[in-house]
């Protein structure tokens, strides 16, 4: 997807600021620029893609949908309404749905949070009754609580949309079940009725995203729109399962996949805006007879910002490497092979919180670090910390999936220690689980993280079952032991992000020229070594370091951030952002931060007069105490 030509649309990019138009004025806007942007990039994932295509295409239309500052209305049409009908649609429901989806004749979103119910999917409480009578289903929120809430687009913009509701036949539940439900009238954009929809309101971001609530009225919808790849109702009300219930939840782990590269893209464009603003901001005179430095000299400086690069590059390799997995154990689950889903769950169960939960920290940091200018909207990195913020939380509460990794890692810890086999990215739990003598190599570092895991997962398996031998049932053990079962899944989850961002550098370092490759593997050094001092208590613990071992990895990484140090503003530059992508008066590639940030200062409709009308009708009466 050509950048140049996005940014050579007329009108798309934004005349009066979004931050001085109303909340109604904000999405009116997105949607004008929207429609711009897809008349013009009219970009769609063909099935028959390449895994490296399809993978560039999700980069690409993440970065490109940067320029909306806030997430367009749109997004839920790409990133799950369209993924959903290709994962859970049968063949024939693909053919109809794909085409219109992808002509942008239809604008769908997904539905499935409710008011009530947002991570336990098995309590929703949408209805979708069937009637063998009519081969129809009815749609219904029996109670305020079951109205959708939070769907993306699902307020004014889409006209259908994929609702996961209970499915019920002849009084029994079958589980939740995605539907294609119509919820517009395509030639008026009235709702359709029996259906109810709005807007949430203002959020802390997103706000032009559209989220919205859905309520159904005994709505009704014929049969073949239930999408039947996983399960289906045949006329007569025969419910016949499909091979895992959980396929269903199939969209979720696309979109968990796809937030890693999200968080790569997010990070990379706050840590060149705050870079480049260190390199043209001086600050005070540490040398009375020096001119005051760049605060990029600062160490405190680099030590903010250089793990923020190294961090983009790691989600980046890490999400590439996930991609692969995604897209082979989709073609296996075509096939009806499942034995590779619950790792596909687990590493997206792991990936997908930490990146997130770094990705949001360093936002903040990148911030934090452009002192008050940091603090404008015009600098753009409050509402990047706004849009990373968001994915702690959707598409599975980041607690929750931790939570689910470790489903996983106490199933094959328990496994392995009765004889059974572990494997893939699990296999590293039968290995070594002490540190004789700490190695303060990246590859000893990254074992040392190994253990680190094996250790946490080993302890709070016998911390559940001691719990269960004390007399308490599973679940109450389970959630006794929750802080540090998350806190073992955390560990795999830094072990994981390690090894495959240093695995994934050394496949690629082979064909990068010298400099180069002496440059990024200063940056894999640089992310091992911050982690094993962010977790130096870990280290200390199960990895055999000592305070002496300590002190030296101390002067590495001092020394890794001066090596850095001369690279650092090629290394965003390298990120390759266009200043009407990064949107920020402080990370345009000309430096001229102070004249950009006075140009749109000067843009606050409050400057269009000298004098505001509030002095004759409040102030002046006020001073002069005639109010
Ligand atoms: C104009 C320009 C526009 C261009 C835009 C381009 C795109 C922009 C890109 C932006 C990038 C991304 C943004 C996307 C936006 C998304 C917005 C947000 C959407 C949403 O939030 S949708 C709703 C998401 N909701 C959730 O995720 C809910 C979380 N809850 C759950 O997943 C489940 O409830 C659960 C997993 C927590 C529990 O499920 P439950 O059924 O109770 O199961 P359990 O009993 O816990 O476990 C049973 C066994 O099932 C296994 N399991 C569970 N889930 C899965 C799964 N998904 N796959 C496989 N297996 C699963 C689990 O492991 C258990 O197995 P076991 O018994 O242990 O063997
Ligand atoms: C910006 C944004 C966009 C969204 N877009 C969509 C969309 O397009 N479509 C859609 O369907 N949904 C969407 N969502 C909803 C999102 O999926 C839910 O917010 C998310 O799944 C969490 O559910 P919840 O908000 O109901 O919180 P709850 O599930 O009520 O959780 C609240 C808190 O309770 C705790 N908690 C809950 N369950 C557990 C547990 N089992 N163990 C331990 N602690 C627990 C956690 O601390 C959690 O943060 C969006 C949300 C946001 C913020």
């Amino acid at each position: 997807m050509d950048e140049q030509k996005v940014l050579s649309i007329k009108g798309l990019l934004d005349d009066t600021p979004e931050e001085y138009l109303s909340h109604k004025e904000k999405y009116e806007n997105s949607i004008r620029k929207s429609v711009l942007f897809y008349k013009t990039l009219h970009s769609t994932e063909d099935e028959n893609m390449s895994v490296d295509e399809k993978t560039k295409l999700n980069f690409r239309n993440i970065v490109t949908s940067a320029i909306f500052k806030d997430n367009s209305p749109f997004m839920l049409h790409n990133s799950m309404f369209i993924p959903t009908i290709m994962g859970q649609g049968t063949d024939e429901q693909r053919e109809y749905w794909m085409k219109r989806a992808k002509n942008m004749e239809i604008i769908g979103t997904y539905a499935q949070t409710e008011l009530g119910h947002g991570t336990f999917i098995r309590g929703l409480e949408t209805q979708a009754t069937y009637d063998p009578d009519t081969e129809e289903f009815v749609l219904h929120s029996p109670v305020l609580s079951s109205y959708k809430w939070w769907p993306g687009g699902l307020a004014h913009t889409a006209n259908y949309c994929i609702v996961m509701a209970r499915l019920y036949i002849k009084g029994k539940s079958h589980g939740i079940h995605p539907f294609m439900v119509q919820i517009r009238d395509e030639e008026t954009h009235m709702p359709l009725p029996g259906i109810k929809l709005g807007e949430i309101g203002a959020k802390l971001g997103f706000n032009t995203v559209n989220n919205g609530f859905l309520g159904f009225e005994n709505h009704r919808i014929s049969r073949d729109r239930m999408l039947m790849k996983n399960a289906q109702v045949l006329k007569d009300g025969t419910f016949v399962a499909g091979s895992n219930s959980k396929l269903t939840y199939g969209t979720m782990v696309y979109v968990r996949v796809l937030i890693v590269s999200n968080m790569a893209n997010m990070l990379a464009k706050a840590v060149t805006i705050a870079l480049r603003y260190s390199a043209i901001r001086r600050q005070s005179q540490p040398k009375p007879d020096e001119p005051e430095p760049q605060i990029l000299d600062y160490v405190t400086q680099q030590h903010k910002l250089f793990i923020a690069i190294a961090s983009s590059h790691a989600f980046y390799m890490n999400a590439m490497w996930l991609w692969e997995i995604y897209y082979s154990v989709s073609l296996q689950l075509a096939s009806g092979k499942l034995d590779n889903l619950p790792e596909l769950h687990a590493l997206a169960c792991c990936l997908k919180p930490l990146s997130t939960i770094d990705a949001t920290a360093m936002i903040e940091k990148c911030r934090l670090a452009c002192g008050g200018h940091g603090y404008m909207l015009s600098a753009n990195l409050a509402q990047t910390y706004g849009l990373a913020t968001a994915a702690y939380t959707y598409e599975g509460e980041n607690t929750v999936l931790l939570l689910q990794a470790a489903r996983s890692l106490v199933k094959a810890w328990v496994g392995h220690v009765k004889g059974r086999p572990l494997k893939g990215t699990m296999a590293y739990l039968a290995g070594d689980s002490t540190v004789k003598a700490w190695d303060g190599s990246i590859d000893g570092i990254i074992q040392s993280f190994k253990v680190v895991a094996i250790r946490k997962i080993s302890s709070v398996v016998k911390i559940l079952q001691d719990y269960e031998k004390s007399g308490l049932s599973p679940e109450d053990a389970w959630n006794k032991a929750s802080v540090f079962l998350t806190a073992a899944s955390e560990a795999h989850g830094r072990a994981v992000l390690l090894s495959v961002y240093k695995s994934e550098m050394d496949k690629r370092a082979a064909v990068l020229s010298p400099p180069l490759r002496k440059v990024l593997l200063q940056l894999v050094d640089l992310y091992v070594t911050y982690w094993a001092l962010e977790k130096v208590g870990d280290m200390l613990l199960y990895a055999s370091i000592t305070d002496k071992d300590v002190d030296e990895l101390q002067r590495r990484y001092i020394e890794l951030l001066a090596a850095i140090r001369p690279n650092a503003v090629g290394l965003v530059d390298a990120f390759d952002f266009r200043d009407e992508i990064l949107n920020s008066t402080l990370g345009a590639y000309d430096g001229r931060a102070y004249e950009r940030l006075m140009e749109e200062a000067m843009k606050s409709p409050l400057n269009a007069e000298p004098v505001n009308q509030t002095f004759h009708k409040y102030l002046k009466p006020f001073m002069r105490g005639k109010l």
